[in-house]
Parts: structure tokens; sequence; C-alpha cells
């Protein structure tokens, strides 16, 4: 089984001619593997190429600048991830990636932002590339808009209203993640992974990868699929939010990376993750509990539940 493609051409906006054939490609691959590929997103090409470029320049940045701008010296995770610092799937080794993290630009005065919440404050950036802070915040904005319009193809999906969603992602969590993963050593074992398995934390994420491949997804079988790349395409996947939105009739699969393929140069993926605001109540959506059933999920805050995820993958925790 394959990754299906899913064009959103004429699905962008509400009431376009192709809205109904998306929503029904969209539900049966959410309740496959929760991943497909979009074309025809509308987030521009040159958008895209210029954030591979910055964030090469962001990650060949020396070591020691990296380290003065680390994840460790943020409350909520923004800066730079050193090789080996996260371990993705516990039963491996750690990671071999490092990668770049920074978010939206929220006053200071926001009530989030007051309240240390995960996500909500600000970012870390380099003043040896004063066009990173703009660039990212253009980017994050383009992919706002294309997840948003995901969540009201999946309320259509789910037979809610469109926007249905709409108020939980108000003020969204999002992160903007760019990632290196050296060349995968010859001599690795086969607990070695560029990134370990893993699923996805939040609702939507939306990624760019390079040409030289090497993410890997499990299928609801238990195989594992490569998931090339594809020119102007991304690849969409469901966080765990949504199986506990849909009380696990969409899925969230786990997958992996190895940077097997690249003939020694290394691999540079752009992963966008979008949760719903901090605040929202993640609860079985309407239609997804039969009657006298119990839901599989407790509610919980999405917020609550990113933290926890956070908690157990870099063994520290963020606000
Ligand atoms: O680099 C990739 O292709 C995937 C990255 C990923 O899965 C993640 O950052 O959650
Ligand atoms: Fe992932």
């Amino acid at each position: 089984m394959g990754i299906p493609v899913i064009d959103l051409l004429g699905a962008l906006a509400p009431g376009g001619p192709r809205v109904p054939e998306v929503v029904r490609q969209l539900r049966e691959a959410a309740m496959a593997s929760g991943f497909f590929y979009v074309r025809h997103h509308g987030v521009d090409r040159w958008m895209v190429q210029r954030q591979f470029a910055l964030a090469r320049e962001l990650l060949e940045l020396p070591a020691e600048r990296r380290a003065a701008l680390s994840i460790r010296h943020s409350p909520i995770m923004r800066g730079f991830e050193a090789l080996g610092e996260q371990t993705l799937d516990a039963a491996m080794k750690p990671d071999l990636k490092e990668s770049f993290y920074c978010g939206m630009d929220w006053p200071a005065e926001h009530p989030f932002v007051q309240a240390g919440y995960q996500t909500y404050g600000p970012s870390q950036w380099p003043e040896e590339l004063p066009q990173a802070k703009g660039l990212c915040e253009a980017y994050i904005a383009a992919m706002n808009r294309l997840t948003e319009r995901i969540m009201q193809l999946m309320a259509l999906s789910l037979d809610l209203p469109e926007r249905y969603f709409d108020t939980a992602c108000r003020e969204p969590m999002v992160t903007l993640r760019m990632i290196r993963y050296p060349a995968h050593p010859a001599d690795a074992d086969e607990r070695t992974f560029g990134a370990g398995a893993h699923t996805d934390w939040g609702a939507i994420t939306v990624l760019a990868q390079d040409h030289h491949g090497g993410l890997e997804v499990q299928t609801p079988g238990g195989d594992w699929v490569e998931a090339p790349p594809m020119e102007d395409a991304f690849v969409v996947n469901l966080g765990d939010m949504i199986p506990r939105w849909t009380n696990g009739r969409y899925h969230s699969n786990p997958h992996r990376v190895r940077n097997r393929h690249s003939g020694g140069a290394p691999r540079f993926s752009i992963p966008f993750f979008f949760e719903p605001n901090y605040l929202a109540r993640i609860e079985a959506v309407p239609g997804t509990v039969a009657p006298g059933e119990r839901p599989r999920w407790a509610p919980c805050t999405a917020g609550e539940h990113l933290r926890e995820m956070y908690q157990r993958t870099y063994a520290r925790t963020p606000a």
C-alpha cells in the first residue's frame, strides 16, 4: 500500500468544485495510515526553496553558536537541538539529527506568553542571519493557512460543519522545525536512526523534504513503506490529537527516518507542526462514539497533551 496523493486543486476554498472528492480521499487516508501527500496546496515553490536554503544556513552555523542558542536555554524549546539530544524511539539509540525550532512571534503581554505555555513565546534568532525571523514567520503564515484548510476538510470528512474546528484552531500552538540528518553511517546497527519511530503529537504535520528521501511510514498492517520525495508536494500526517478527537476513527501512524540514499550528503527536512489552541478541549467529536459506548480517551486540553509528549522524549519539562 502506497501513500495516497491528494490534489487540493479546487478544494482550497470553501465551496470549491472538488471539495466532495477531496473530502472522500482525506477520509480514506485518515482511516488508513493518516499519511498523504498534498499537491496544488497553494504554497509557492520559491518560498519552500528559500526555506531549505535558510535551513542549511542555520544548521551550518558554527557549533558553538548553535550551542549558545540551544533549546536548553529556552523554557519553550526554541532554538537549536544538538546531534543525539532527542530519542524519539526510547528502545533505540539517540537520533542522528540536529535541528532548529522556532515559532510564531507572540507579544510579550499575551496571556499565554505570560503563563509560559508551551510554544507561545520568543524564538531564539541568530544575529548572523537577520533574515531568518521574517522568512520563518512568512513560511509559518503560509503553513497556518494550509493547515487551517485541512482541518476544515477534515471536519467535512467527519460529517461536521466545515468550520467545526475553527475555534479550537484559533491562536494555535505551532512549531516550525528545520532538520539536518547526517548520512546514515555505513556501519550503523539496527538500533540507529536519524529519527526513531514515533507518532507526531499534535493535530497536523506538514512536511517538506529534500530530494534524498529516507522517510518511512508504518502501514496499518505493520509494514514499513518509503515516503519518497515528490516534487512540489508536501507529506501531511495526522498527529496523536486526531485519534483522540475522532475516538480512534482516524489514525496517527509511526514513522522514522534513515538518511541512507543521499550518497553521503546530509538530508534536510522541514516539518511544520500544527496543534490547536493550548486550552482547546480535545474529546471525541459528535458521531464518533457509538450509542451506549464510552470514548476511548479521557478529555484533555491540547496543551496538557503536548506537554506530556515533550517530557517523554527530551527527559525534561517545558512549560
Ligand atoms: O524528517 C522527516 O522526514 C520527518 C521528521 C519527523 O518525523 C518529525 O520531526 O516529527
Ligand atoms: Fe514526525
